[in-house]
């Protein structure tokens, strides 16, 4: 559905995207993630066509967004909705209204816009607040009136710029529920651009990681979580504190194996003790994701290792 090719972007002598190539599928969850002033924005940005791009492809349904005249962009924009950190919202408008003003842009008849925004209501949980104004409710609240008015015009896209990070944990959770539930019911691919990686891993299926304008990570999240690489872990800032003698043996559950009792089992049948040093356990889009870091002696390294091997356990040294 979107496909970005060798994609470059300067602002003046300032590369900001740096050979960026990656595909979104529809139906998607995709999420942008960097630090300040990676470029998430920008990309985002690239990708509804209000940004330019230097050069190389960015294609949104086999159009190249580039080459768009300037009606076809509008009609473009009208597939892509967007939410954004700080809602957006016209504070004398009230829900209904704020919900129903780009279907009024686009001329719609009233009894479609009555209908369409009685149904968002319903679906974003929020038909008793039809006639309240945005400050009358709560962040998380208004949030779910911005995911209305995105939703209005039916689109394919749904882009959230940071639409999380004003809000406190639970509220966070039952948005990020909230586009769930949409990309299912309306098969809407969803691009979250965010620096919360509690976001990424509660609904993001695919993530591209950008830093400084460079792919540092492009994977399934369960991928990008399961066994971070060097510049994954300096990403998330994780530093592995492990005991100075023996071996240190980092194992990692995938998916749905991490409840089984790998260390136990292993333990019994090598007739070996071994010391958990530390381990955790992660629910990433839905699956247990999980590691654990056991401290094994010099002398036992490759009776362990081989038993690793023969189980098909995803492990490092550390
Ligand atoms: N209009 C502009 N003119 C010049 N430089 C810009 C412009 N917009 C962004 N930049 C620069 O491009 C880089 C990427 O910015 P961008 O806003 O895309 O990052 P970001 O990852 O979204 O960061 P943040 O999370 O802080 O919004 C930054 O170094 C920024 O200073």
């Amino acid at each position: 559905m979107i496909n970005i090719k060798n994609l470059n972007k300067h602002y003046g002598d300032t590369k900001v995207l740096n050979d960026i190539s990656i595909d979104i599928k529809k139906g998607e969850i995709f999420a942008i993630v960097g630090h300040s002033g990676a470029g998430k924005s920008t990309l985002m940005r690239c990708i509804n066509g209000l940004e330019n791009y230097t050069n190389g492809s960015l294609k949104v349904n086999d159009k190249e967004i580039k080459d768009l005249q300037k009606n076809e962009l509008r009609e473009f924009r009208k597939n892509v909705g967007m939410i954004f950190q700080h809602f957006s919202l016209i504070q004398r408008k009230t829900v209904f209204e704020n919900i129903a003003l780009p279907m009024q842009l686009w001329g719609y008849k009233k009894e479609e816009i009555l209908k369409k925004v009685n149904d968002l209501l319903i679906l974003v949980g929020l038909e008793e607040k039809i006639d309240s104004y945005p400050n009358q409710l709560s962040g998380g609240q208004k949030q779910r009136v911005a995911i209305a008015r995105a939703l209005t015009l039916d689109p394919d896209i749904l882009l959230s710029d940071e639409a999380t990070s004003a809000l406190d944990p639970n509220t966070t959770t039952s948005i990020l529920n909230l586009l769930k539930q949409i990309n299912e019911k309306l098969n809407i691919t969803i691009i979250l651009v965010t620096h919360e990686m509690e976001v990424v891993k509660q609904i993001a299926q695919k993530a591209l990681l950008l830093d400084h304008g460079n792919i540092i990570g492009f994977d399934t999240t369960e991928e990008l979580f399961l066994k971070p690489d060097v510049k994954m872990k300096e990403f998330l800032g994780e530093t592995e504190v492990v005991p100075k003698d023996g071996i240190n043996i980092k194992i990692y559950f995938p998916k749905d194996n991490a409840f089984q009792s790998f260390i136990t089992k292993m333990a019994r049948e090598l007739d070996k003790d071994f010391n958990i040093v530390w381990g955790k356990l992660e629910e990433i889009n839905g699956h247990i994701i999980g590691n654990m870091v056991i401290n094994i002696e010099e002398k036992d390294k490759e009776l362990v290792i081989n038993y690793i091997k023969e189980h098909d356990i995803v492990w490092e040294i550390l």
